[in-house]
């Protein structure tokens, strides 16, 4: 430990990752990255998904298209007054010993604000507007406009395409922002800022608005320090020639920065002292690598819960087909930072969990104490690979790499009345890992190679899953030290922030944790599995490039059907 990190033996800081449907704090000791306490807030509206709460339109019934999702800034700022507070008392530490602040977000989630960062739901007169609301990373309803932003972009060449794979997702900033100018351009207009949330909530926390780099690359389409042209934005729509300048322009600021110092009112909010260090915002994701010490080439970190993000950094700048990005100290600085991702992981299991489970499975899984996910693990486990004849696609939310394409859906091929749910359980999770296969095979055959694969999130702590990713990928699997890694990511940025360390691979080294080769691969399983995946393949490029587009047909089907149907009722 050299002298200036000496000063901070008894120094803490806090690290906030907001995720998809809670945030949690979480304080750590400088010196060492010991984890102290934690606190963990739910949003109090979750995801919006059906329709605008009736408490924030004052009773207004607002019914929301299929594919949307919203959430609610408020619940963001509830996660600082409850969370934060908490986790420093269950750490027991003094709050004046606190250095630093740090937060990450889900992204690309975009909160429409004023000038001064209100958002717009909390403006006269805009509550029971759905584009006024924060739209979240998993909105999917701007598919229409990606695909214009992509065909328009292949056709003038323009250079930045080749940074995103060859095509831009509909989650990020440029296709949300063009739907909500093409749909309700009256709140579009009184946008004055189309802010990332990882960069509301540091405005929040203090008063300043500093963009950071890694989103405003990944989600943001800035690349070597500029956005897409007034000409390309032009030729999208007239009206959305001035985008940049207008909605999203603004002073960079370098992860492990210090965007600015924790407000008066912030500090009235959290607890903590007013004055320290606010770090420039990240993405969950991301800020996820240092925190498992994989700052290094070659090491990609697997960020697995509600959907896997891929991160890697890397010495070469190489085009990678479908992935999500490429960018210039987009993870540490000194390196490229590349991203792959899948919508839907985490997130499938949940959906067979909730909607596709019977009785029968709830009560033997509350008999043997365990939940719905364990027990369906456990019994899944038994099973030898491809004894349930089943192959599926995890398409469920869409595909986010290396197809980039979220009118695609999901498809279980073998069911028979043999079938049962612990069947369809293991080849939903098979189906996670054969695209995690798609994207690491993507990488390495366009020489940027895959050398091991470090696993952070909530999805490490079933087992099952995990020897299948190290069977199906034929990779050893590390996995992160700590059970928080985003919020530990944070809190190593806030010591950065706080002056504690040099950078963030000095921050990464002391705090950071990771235990290498928990899971190895079984060249048995491999072996069968590669049978699998040679299945799994044929259905992903049948569906997925051309073969047949049933899947985008349907889509257009129950688009079509639901607005049938809320006509009829809007008539009655
Ligand atoms: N035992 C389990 N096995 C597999 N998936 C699980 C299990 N328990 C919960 N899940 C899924 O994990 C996801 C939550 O992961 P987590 O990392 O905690 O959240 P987030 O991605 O929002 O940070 C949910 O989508 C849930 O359906
Ligand atoms: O796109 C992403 C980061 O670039 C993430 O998928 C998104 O932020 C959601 O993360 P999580 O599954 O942890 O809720």
């Amino acid at each position: 430990m050299t002298e200036h990190e000496h000063d901070h033996e008894d120094a803490y800081v806090v690290g906030v990752d907001y995720g998809t449907l809670s945030g949690r704090a979480l304080v750590v000791r400088v010196s060492d990255g010991a984890e102290l306490g934690s606190a963990v807030h739910p949003y109090r509206h979750a995801v919006l998904e059906r329709c605008l709460p009736s408490d924030l339109t004052g009773g207004a019934e607002v019914a929301l298209e299929p594919d949307w999702a919203l959430q609610v800034p408020q619940d963001y700022r509830e996660v600082l007054q409850v969370a934060v507070p908490a986790a420093v008392e269950a750490a027991g530490v003094d709050p004046s010993r606190v250095i630093g602040i740090a937060t990450d977000f889900t992204a690309c989630t975009m909160v429409p604000t004023l000038h001064d960062g209100t958002p717009l739901n909390e403006v006269d007169g805009y509550a029971d507007r759905p584009h006024a609301y924060v739209k979240l990373w998993k909105h999917h309803a701007a598919q229409a406009q990606a695909d214009r932003i992509n065909a328009l972009a292949a056709q003038r060449g323009e250079t930045w395409l080749a940074r995103y794979g060859g095509l831009l997702s509909s989650e990020w900033e440029l296709a949300k922002g063009l739907q909500l100018l093409e749909e309700d351009p009256d709140v579009y207009a009184r946008t004055e800022r189309w802010v990332e949330a990882a960069d509301w909530i540091v405005w929040e926390l203090c008063g300043t608005y500093v963009r950071n780099a890694c989103s405003a690359g990944y989600k943001g389409v800035l690349q070597d320090g500029a956005y897409p042209s007034a000409d390309f934005l032009a030729a999208l729509n007239p009206a959305f020639a001035d985008y940049v300048e207008t909605k999203v322009e603004q002073p960079i600021g370098q992860l492990g920065d210090r965007a600015g110092s924790l407000s008066a009112r912030a500090a009235a909010w959290t607890g903590l002292p007013e004055g320290i260090a606010v770090a420039v915002g990240n993405v969950d994701a991301h800020v996820s690598a240092p925190a498992a010490q994989a700052v290094d080439h070659g090491q990609m970190v697997a960020i697995m819960g509600t959907s896997t993000c891929h991160v890697m950094s890397a010495g070469v700048l190489r085009e990678v087909p479908g992935m999500c990005g490429v960018v210039d100290g987009g993870i540490v600085a000194g390196s490229w930072g590349y991203e792959a991702g899948q919508s839907g992981v985490g997130d499938i299991f949940g959906w067979f969990v909730e909607h596709g489970v019977p009785p029968y499975i709830h009560a033997e899984a509350a008999a043997a104490g365990r939940s719905v996910h364990e027990h369906l693990t456990a019994l899944a486990a038994q099973q030898e690979v491809g004894e349930h004849g089943l192959v599926a696609l995890d398409w469920h939310s869409g595909n986010r790499s290396v197809l980039v394409d979220h009118e695609l859906s999901g498809l279980v091929v073998g069911q028979t009345l043999a079938t049962r749910p612990e069947d369809v359980y293991r080849a939903l999770i098979e189906a996670t890992a054969f695209g995690t296969r798609t994207i690491i095979e993507a990488f390495t055959s366009s020489g940027v190679p895959v050398e091991e694969l470090v696993v952070a999130g909530g999805l490490s702590k079933n087992h099952l899953l995990m020897q299948v990713y190290a069977d199906v990928t034929r990779l050893p699997l590390s996995v992160v030290g700590s059970e928080q890694g985003p919020a530990l990511g944070s809190a190593l940025h806030a010591a950065v922030a706080a002056g504690a360390y040099a950078d963030i691979r000095a921050a990464a080294k002391a705090m950071g944790s990771v235990q290498r080769g928990v899971f190895v691969p079984d060249e048995e399983s491999a072996l069968a599995y590669d049978a699998l995946f040679a299945e799994y393949t044929a259905l992903h490029d049948h569906f997925g490039r051309g073969g047949n587009d049933v899947m985008h047909r349907l889509r257009t089907v129950r688009r079509d059907a639901v607005r049938r149907r809320r006509t009829r009722k809007d008539a009655s």
